[in-house]
């Protein structure tokens, strides 16, 4: 007889969900004070579950680097609780938080933020060396062998090109194995096909190794490489797309824009 139960999911782990890797409770940032008081992000709630990529959009200055900059410790909160892990990062001191960016986080940038005098695999080593640990030359050769670059570990960065310059600081930014690598714009300053190839290292990175990305954008056809895409309007959260298409996305990014002129207008 049926007992009118499903039954168990065999592709499914029992018990509770995991916990996510990075949590963020009522994250409020003011700029400035008095009339010059900008609140730029308004009690934001978000969670990452481990392994996902999420991509976060907004029209201008809806505050997306500064969620970024907030959840990786590179800014601190008004109020909120930003969590990695354990670890609550908005009670640490200077020194532990900037040791906790060294070894659990990841960054890549629009600007690439290579150091030029540095040859590419002398970048790659060098979180490593920050952090005290001896770079292996295994480890870094494989690093820039995963980006396609092992044939230019002696080049300095003015001998690659943008593309190459990103995928080195991808392999900068990975070699610590991070928690969450975070990426502001990290295909903004490239062309469609080397942007296109930086996108599939970075979901390749979230598939094959189980990192967590979460990437500040304003293309559509990068956000629909992530697992799902939050809005940002005026420092809130205004939605969320679940594996997202390009063409949703730009739908709802050009819901959001014209809102966002139609509101600047009225205020003018
Ligand atoms: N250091 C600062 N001092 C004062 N206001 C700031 C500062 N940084 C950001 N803001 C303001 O906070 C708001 C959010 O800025 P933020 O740079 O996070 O937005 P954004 O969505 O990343 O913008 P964009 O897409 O143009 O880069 C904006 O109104 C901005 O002017």
């Amino acid at each position: 007889m049926d007992s009118g139960h499903a039954a168990p999911d065999p592709d499914r782990a029992p018990g509770p969900a995991p916990a996510p890797v990075l949590r963020l409770r009522s994250v409020s940032r003011i700029h400035g004070s008095g009339d010059r008081a900008v609140t730029a992000l308004h009690n934001v709630s978000l969670s990452f579950p481990h392994g996902s990529f999420t991509a976060v959009m907004g029209p201008s200055g809806s505050g997306k680097s500064t969620l970024l900059q907030c959840a990786a410790g590179l800014d601190r909160p008004t109020s909120g609780s930003v969590r990695l892990g354990a670890t609550e990062l908005t009670g640490l001191g200077e020194r532990r938080l900037t040791l906790l960016r060294r070894s659990r986080i990841g960054f890549v940038f629009q600007s690439f933020n290579l150091l030029p005098a540095l040859t590419a695999e002398q970048n790659v080593a060098l979180p490593l060396r920050l952090a005290g640990r001896r770079p292996g030359k295994e480890d870094v050769r494989a690093a820039l062998d995963r980006v396609g670059l092992a044939d230019r570990a002696r080049h300095r960065p003015a001998e690659l090109s943008g593309g190459q310059q990103q995928r080195v600081a991808l392999a900068r930014a990975l070699i610590t194995r991070p928690d969450v690598l975070f990426g502001d714009e990290p295909t903004g300053a490239l062309d469609t096909r080397t942007g296109h190839r930086v996108l599939g290292l970075l979901r390749e990175t979230v598939d094959r190794d189980g990192r967590t990305v979460v990437m500040v954008t304003h293309d559509p056809v990068a956000a629909a490489r992530a697992d799902r895409v939050v809005f940002l309007v005026d420092g809130r959260i205004t939605g969320e797309l679940a594996t997202p298409d390009a063409e949703s996305v730009a739908a709802r990014m050009t819901g959001l824009e014209a809102a966002a002129a139609r509101k600047a207008t009225a205020q003018c």
